[in-house]
């Protein structure tokens, strides 16, 4: 059975529901959730915890931090702290049925084939598994989680543009890293697989940026 490692925004769903989606949703309800802990930010349960991983400077005040969160979602930074908090937001709106993962048809035949799936990317653990839990099949909500082995992110394997986040993958899953396929829209992120002794595959999707060699890799545009 061929094991199989996505990436998500680019690959299985759309870069625009991620930037015309996800990120304005967080925006725009991060204000209330910060209304909701005590500035400056002391050590204590729940989302004080998430918050204080951000540098202390901006944990002294409200305006500081949203100022700090919105620099971080406008230049798109892979931050882990950034990548819990918007898991954190976006439970709500997937639970309130505001927010509906638009997984392409060819992607979701594959998540439930005879492949075992993995998921690698820089959106937090639990940002991944709402994703796949409210996956909207022409207007019906399907959870494909069951079908899912495991997943990974920037805060259990590491940044995905290095190699070594790809060693540890392959040793988590317990397989030779030449049994295991990764498929990304960043030639930077397939690089890093192909180092690590992976098969990758560069995904092109409509809206995706373009390749700046494309001549370098295997390229699919749907699975
Ligand atoms: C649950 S993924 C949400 C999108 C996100 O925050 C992100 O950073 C996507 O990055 P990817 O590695 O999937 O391209
Ligand atoms: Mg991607």
């Amino acid at each position: 059975m061929p094991t199989v490692i996505l990436d998500i925004e680019g690959t299985v769903c759309p870069i625009s529901f991620v930037k015309e989606v996800l990120f304005p949703y967080f925006v725009k309800k991060a204000p209330e959730y910060l209304d909701t802990v005590d500035f400056p930010i002391k050590p204590a349960e729940g989302l004080s915890t998430t918050l204080l991983g951000f540098p202390e400077e901006v944990t002294q005040s409200k305006e500081a931090l949203l100022a700090h969160i919105n620099d971080l979602v406008s230049r798109d930074i892979k931050d882990v702290n950034l990548k819990a908090f918007q898991g954190t937001v976006w439970k709500e709106g997937y639970q309130n049925g505001e927010i509906k993962a638009p997984v392409y048809p060819d992607a979701i035949d594959l998540i439930k084939s005879d492949n075992k799936v993995y998921i690698y990317s820089s959106g937090s653990i639990p940002a991944q598994v709402l994703l796949f839990k409210h996956v909207d099949v022409d207007g019906e909500l399907k959870d494909l989680t069951s079908y899912i082995s495991g997943y990974f992110d920037i805060s259990t394997a590491g940044y995905k543009q290095e190699k070594a986040s790809y060693e540890k993958i392959t040793k988590e899953i317990g397989q030779q890293a030449s049994e295991l396929t990764f498929y990304s829209d960043v030639a930077g992120e397939v690089d890093a697989a192909i180092e690590a002794g992976l098969k990758a595959v560069v995904v092109v999707r409509p809206g995706n940026a373009p390749l700046a060699a494309p001549e370098k890799y295997n390229i699919i545009h749907s699975f």
